[in-house]
């Protein structure tokens, strides 16, 4: 069986554990805290990142937009439920609105990093760059979803995945952050996609980090 390493608040991992979900590919989750000693990303991953891919041979795939490919590759429309359309333009769209999501992921990231710094070592000037990056991604990701179900098409795709997994990691993460107030339609869409059981089996919480991590 395939085997996920992931983390619970990890919004690159909930994309692939969505997509598992939609698909209907069964997989055993191993869940771990990344930024802890004992993860065993490393033996899967020289990157040394979550989410990996592990396959009953001891093969793995990383990098989640990679994951994502892989899967739409190997399990065929045929028989497992797209996550892409089939024209050529809804395709690169949908992999912009990833490009963004994961974007933001990346500055989310690295701000929440940064503020395990001592107080002292924090950069305002850096954290203030990062956010910048959130804020754009937003408006970007509000023009784009409007007062849609959908990001592309009719039904549950890609961009979805991704725009609703960096939500869910912010309202965990930085709950601070008005987004909702900001973009109430984005909110609207956001929630609605909340409804959909991979959604409901996979929300983020927060985890216990036992290691110094910078
Ligand atoms: N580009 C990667 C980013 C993955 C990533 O940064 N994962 C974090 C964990 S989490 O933030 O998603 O919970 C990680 O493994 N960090 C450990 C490290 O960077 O060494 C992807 O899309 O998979």
């Amino acid at each position: 069986m395939l085997k996920l390493i992931s983390a619970t608040p990890s919004p690159y991992a909930r994309k692939v554990r969505i997509t598992l979900a939609e698909k209907n590919i069964p997989f055993e989750l191993q869940t771990e805290v990344p930024w802890d000693s004992a993860t065993q990303k490393p033996r899967y991953n020289p990157l040394e990142k979550l989410p990996v891919l592990i396959f009953p041979d001891g093969k793995s795939v990383y990098e989640s937009h990679y994951i994502l490919e892989y899967l739409e590759a190997k399990y065929p429309s045929s028989d497992y439920t797209p996550m892409l359309p089939d024209d050529v333009d809804g395709r690169l769209f949908a992999r912009q609105v990833e490009v963004v999501a994961d974007g933001m992921c990346d500055a989310l990231v690295l701000l929440f990093v940064e503020k395990q710094r001592e107080a002292g070592k924090q950069s305002p000037e850096w954290q203030a760059r990062q956010m910048r990056k959130v804020d754009g991604g937003m408006r970007a990701m509000a023009e784009w979803a409007g007062t849609k179900e959908y990001m592309v098409g009719d039904r549950l795709g890609l961009a979805d995945v991704a725009t609703g997994s960096v939500c869910g990691y912010i309202d965990v993460r930085f709950p601070e952050y008005p987004w909702r107030e900001r973009h109430p339609d984005l909110a609207k869409y956001v929630d609605g996609l909340a409804q959909r059981q991979s959604f409901r089996d996979t929300v983020p919480v927060g985890q216990k980090i036992n290691d110094r991590i910078v």
